[in-house]
């Protein structure tokens, strides 16, 4: 994901120096069109995840309502929309049921980058090029 905004300067000699003061910087999360696109984003990527059998069996028993608001709120603070998450910000920790007890592999979150490109496709979300991707 690239992350123009946020990246540091750097000189001549190729050495970073500090970025911008954060109120001049535009976070990610506002470039590619805050919590409306967002939620957008996360509800057809859901729709996507619980219509795909290669891992739809790992949303049986679980909330979506809570997990959607979870995903979007943990995507808002990944891309600098808010300052902290309240839900279990520790990946492993939050996937360890899914990794001890379905056998959860590299090859699910595959699953995950497939629909989650797919879903933002399908919303038209223009490709981010920069000189730092
Ligand atoms: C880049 C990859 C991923 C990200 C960023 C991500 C993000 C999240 C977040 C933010 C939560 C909620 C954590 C909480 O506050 O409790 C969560 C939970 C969950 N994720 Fe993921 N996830 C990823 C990959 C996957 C994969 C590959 C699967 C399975 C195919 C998956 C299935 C689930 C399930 C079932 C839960 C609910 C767990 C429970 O309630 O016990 N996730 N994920």
């Amino acid at each position: 994901m690239c992350v123009q905004a946020l990246a540091p300067a750097s000189t001549a000699h190729g050495t970073a120096v500090t970025a911008e003061a954060p109120s001049k910087t535009v976070s990610l999360f506002k470039k590619l069109g805050g919590g409306p696109a967002v939620r957008a984003a996360v509800d057809l990527f859901y729709d996507k995840m619980i219509d795909d059998p290669r891992v739809s069996y790992f949303f049986e028993g679980v909330d979506m309502k809570k997990q959607r608001a979870h995903q979007a709120a943990f995507l808002t603070y990944a891309m600098g929309g808010s300052r902290s998450y309240e839900g279990n910000a520790n990946m492993t920790a939050a996937h360890d049921r899914l990794a001890r007890n379905m056998g959860m592999r590299m090859e699910h979150f595959d699953v995950v980058l497939e629909h989650l490109e797919g879903a933002l496709r399908d919303l038209q979300v223009p490709e981010v090029h920069s000189q730092y991707c």
